[in-house]
């Protein structure tokens, strides 16, 4: 591993999964417009259980970040995903959708996504946390700047697709990919392989979600 490049050589190692993943079939027909609404029901329904643990996940990495400043960039966007954006846009789509946000049951990939998030959340371990976070950000920012404008008029598919994408998000990804940058060359092999693991795993499970949401 070269100096200063954890994150590309996490990514790299995770290939062809990665590229799988942000070329998915689900994704490509997100940035069309084309996803039918049986589908994105089932996915968006999924999806808010989903980020219900990864908001539990951002508070973690709010208590286990190693200075103040790292915390902050992790504050400002929890309050953004748990009070504006995202919370009103699965609040809206899914209604329009002909569903709510209650009680839902959960698919394997669901609950397997959920079970590797509260296994970093409950590890501490701050570069675990960070890895979970990079790859559900960075391989949402891989999918969401594939689209092309004009972004399709239904406001489910261009919500989705406007929050994974333009510069405030892409200096997000930036920011978790820095934190792995600049925490990779302190680790010793068996941590940096354990974070491999958990990154890995958290691809392979991006990929089921949306074969998952393609049913
Ligand atoms: C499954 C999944 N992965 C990532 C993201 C992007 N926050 C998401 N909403 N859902």
């Amino acid at each position: 591993m070269s100096e200063g490049n954890f994150s590309e050589w996490l990514r790299a190692r995770c290939e062809p999964t990665w590229t799988e993943v942000v070329t998915h079939p689900f994704a490509e027909a997100i940035t069309k417009g084309t996803v039918p609404d049986d589908d994105m029901r089932r996915y968006l329904s999924q999806d808010y259980q989903f980020v219900d643990t990864f908001t539990a996940l951002l508070g973690a990495a709010v208590a286990c970040a190693d200075s103040f400043e790292a915390r902050v960039p992790y504050g400002r966007f929890l309050g953004q995903v748990a009070t504006t954006e995202e919370k009103t846009y699965f609040h809206r789509a899914l209604d329009a959708l002909g569903a709510g946000t209650g009680a839902t049951v959960l698919e394997p990939v669901t609950e397997d996504f959920r079970t590797l998030m509260d296994e970093a959340r409950t590890s501490q371990d701050y570069v675990l946390i960070v890895a979970v976070l990079c790859v559900a950000e960075w391989t949402y920012l891989g999918w969401a700047s594939r689209a092309t404008q004009p972004y399709p008029d239904n406001f489910v598919h261009r919500e989705w697709i406007e929050l994974h994408e333009g510069p405030e998000f892409r200096q997000w990804v930036d920011f978790l990919r820095g934190e792995l940058d600049r925490l990779g060359p302190g680790l010793d092999e068996d941590h940096r392989q354990e974070v491999l693991s958990v990154f890995h795993r958290a691809v392979e499970l991006e990929k089921r979600f949306f074969d998952m949401a393609r049913g």
